[in-house]
């Protein structure tokens, strides 16, 4: 028996002053709540009227996260409503405000589950997982470690804020049940200085554990997880450079796992890069890559467009010829002794130039190898310069440049300079959400190169399926199914769709990926019709009656 208190206090079902009579009756409500039986459309109203009222951009988080801890319908339903308008509020840029100020402004645990390397034994994980999940049908969980959250760094326990905006996306963008998810940090220490410093910071105060132990700790996490939660899709994110591939290697043949920073990013690029060569007309085969900060972003992306021109025809070793790779170093060349495994495989040869010193910084390196396209995943605010973006475009038609790094304070460049340097003809995306540009009469529409675009897609699509793994061909039908829906004949289109059409391109993309699941085979049910299996997989935000809840 659910009592009144317990109900307002349960965000899954709390429908707050739109409790109906019969509800308020039968639930232990009456006179628990101001009379005005209200509808939901009035109280998205009443949300989206306080949400405007607030100055900026990290208020207005703040406030509607109250609303997500209170009653996940209303929250939902009023996201759906302002997409456009949410998207860089409730996740990225301002969730890396949120992050950064986490401790400070911590009223409720959001659900999430909170592990740490001090208590790393199995049982404590478990009971902790079980605890956060409550008896709910987890099939999403969304992990980080806090290392790399988007290109801030270290941010510990506060990065929770990741897996819970991913999470926020997933149900708003693809309809995941918001009960079905569980977001989780593993805090395994820091190296951020002022968090150790910090009296207040709610996670461990202690130095980021980088040993066996912290494989342990995520081998130990998986297992359990993966055996209390059997329809599992596990999504990583913003781990480090130094695991995060590690930890994709280790666990994508046995299980159905992800790891957003490395396919998601890869395939939103690819997608770019296709929707880009449609409007130029050129071919894949023809296009030199130059990748600026080669870490697990740049690595994913260059890992991904490069299968692409091998399924196009190329031989492995003929499309790795395609790629330039620079990092900290410049040029990266395969006698350097820090690469990571990563960079090794797309590392040049000085043999190749013939001034190979040289090429330690961008300029150097756009002039030597004429890009047509370039992707910054380098936390490097401002490295697209006029002077490197005015050498590509002078050796290339229409260069295609999408400087990816989050949040807005560490782009490379922005789309207003790259059209304006270009006149108007680079293909550009950005990692951020870009207002359009007027340029000489044209308006440029700027696509959003976020891997927000499709991890929502690609989960639903594996969920939906019971896919038993999530395989290179089910990546490759994600970033074409994106593709194809850019209107590449109006002059000044973006080269990826727009995020008001979210929802729709979600449902294409998770389509595409159940098909994939489908068609070879790797699904633990069996789909006669994929679209169907889609859509009954997906949750609205709308109100149950809940007048029996307790019969
Ligand atoms: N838009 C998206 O969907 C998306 C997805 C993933 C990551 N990102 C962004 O990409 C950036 C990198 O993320 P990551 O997870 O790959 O981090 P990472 O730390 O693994 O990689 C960053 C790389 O940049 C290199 N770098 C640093 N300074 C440099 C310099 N001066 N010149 C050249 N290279 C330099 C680092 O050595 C490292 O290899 C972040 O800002 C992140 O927000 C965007
Ligand atoms: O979170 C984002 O906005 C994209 C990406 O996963 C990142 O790490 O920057
Ligand atoms: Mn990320």
């Amino acid at each position: 028996m659910v009592k009144g208190e317990e109900i307002l206090n349960n965000p899954f079902i709390n429908k707050g002053t739109a409790f109906t009579e019969d509800e308020r009756k039968t639930l232990g409500l009456v006179g628990m709540l101001p009379p005005n039986v209200q509808t939901l459309d009035e109280q998205v109203e009443n949300v989206y009227d306080e949400y405007q009222h607030k100055s900026s951009d990290l208020d207005k988080r703040v406030y509607l996260m109250s609303i997500f801890n209170e009653n996940r319908v209303l929250f939902y339903a009023t996201f759906a409503k302002h997409v456009t308008e949410f998207m860089p509020v409730v996740y990225d840029p301002t969730i890396a405000d949120s992050i950064e100020n986490y401790s400070r402004l911590y009223v409720n645990p959001q659900n999430a589950a909170f592990l740490s390397i001090d208590h790393d034994d199995s049982e404590t994980i478990r009971e902790s997982l079980k605890n956060t999940a409550a008896g709910r049908n987890i099939k999403l969980i969304v992990v980080t470690d806090g290392e790399g959250i988007l290109g801030i760094g270290d941010w510990g326990t506060q990065g929770i804020d990741i897996p819970v905006g991913k999470l926020m996306v997933y149900s708003a963008a693809a309809g995941i049940d918001p009960s079905e998810v569980l977001p989780v940090v593993m805090d395994v220490g820091t190296t951020n200085k002022s968090l150790l410093d910090n009296p207040l910071y709610l996670g461990n105060h202690q130095d980021r554990d980088y040993g066996q132990k912290y494989y342990d700790f995520v081998d130990k996490f998986v297992k359990e997880a993966e055996d209390l939660f059997p329809n599992l899709y596990l999504h990583f994110e913003d781990f480090g450079r130094a695991n995060a591939s590690n930890i994709l290697d280790k666990y994508k043949d046995d299980y159905l796992v992800f790891n957003d920073d490395i396919q998601g990013t890869g395939i939103i690029v690819l997608a770019g890069v296709l929707g880009g060569l449609k409007i130029s007309g050129e071919k894949m085969t023809d296009q030199k890559y130059l990748c600026f900060g080669a870490g697990t972003a740049g690595v994913g992306i260059a890992q991904r467009v490069c299968e692409e021109m091998v399924q196009a025809g190329l031989s492995e070793e003929d499309a790795k010829k395609h790629f330039y790779m620079v990092d900290k170093q410049g040029l990266l060349f395969d006698d350097m002794s820090d690469l990571t495994p990563g960079q090794k495989e797309f590392a040049r040869s000085r043999s190749e130039f013939d001034n190979s010193e040289d090429l330690t910084d961008l300029l150097s390196i756009v002039k030597a190898v004429h890009p047509s396209i370039m992707v910054g995943t380098s936390t490097q605010h401002g490295a697209f310069t006029e002077d490197v973006i005015k050498e590509m475009a002078a050796h290339t038609e229409r260069p295609i440049i999408m400087p990816i790094s989050n949040p807005t304070k560490l782009a490379e460049a922005t789309a207003p300079d790259l059209i304006k340097w270009t006149d108007g003809r680079a293909l550009v995306a950005t990692g951020v959400p870009s207002a359009p540009v007027e340029y000489n009469g044209v308006k440029y529409e700027i696509g959003q190169a976020n891997n927000a675009l499709v991890y929502p897609g690609i989960g639903l699509g594996a969920i939906a399926a019971t896919a038993t793994k999530l395989n290179d061909d089910m990546i490759s039908a994600a970033a074409h199914s994106l593709g194809g829906i850019v209107d590449s004949k109006v002059p000044g289109a973006a080269i990826l769709p727009p995020v008001d059409q979210l929802t729709e391109f979600s449902e294409t993309v998770a389509i595409a990926v159940a098909q994939s699941a489908v068609d070879q085979g790797i699904t633990r049910e069996k789909i006669s019709d994929v679209k169907s299996a889609v859509e009954d997989e997906k949750w609205y935000p709308v109100y149950p009656d809940l007048t029996n809840l307790n019969k």
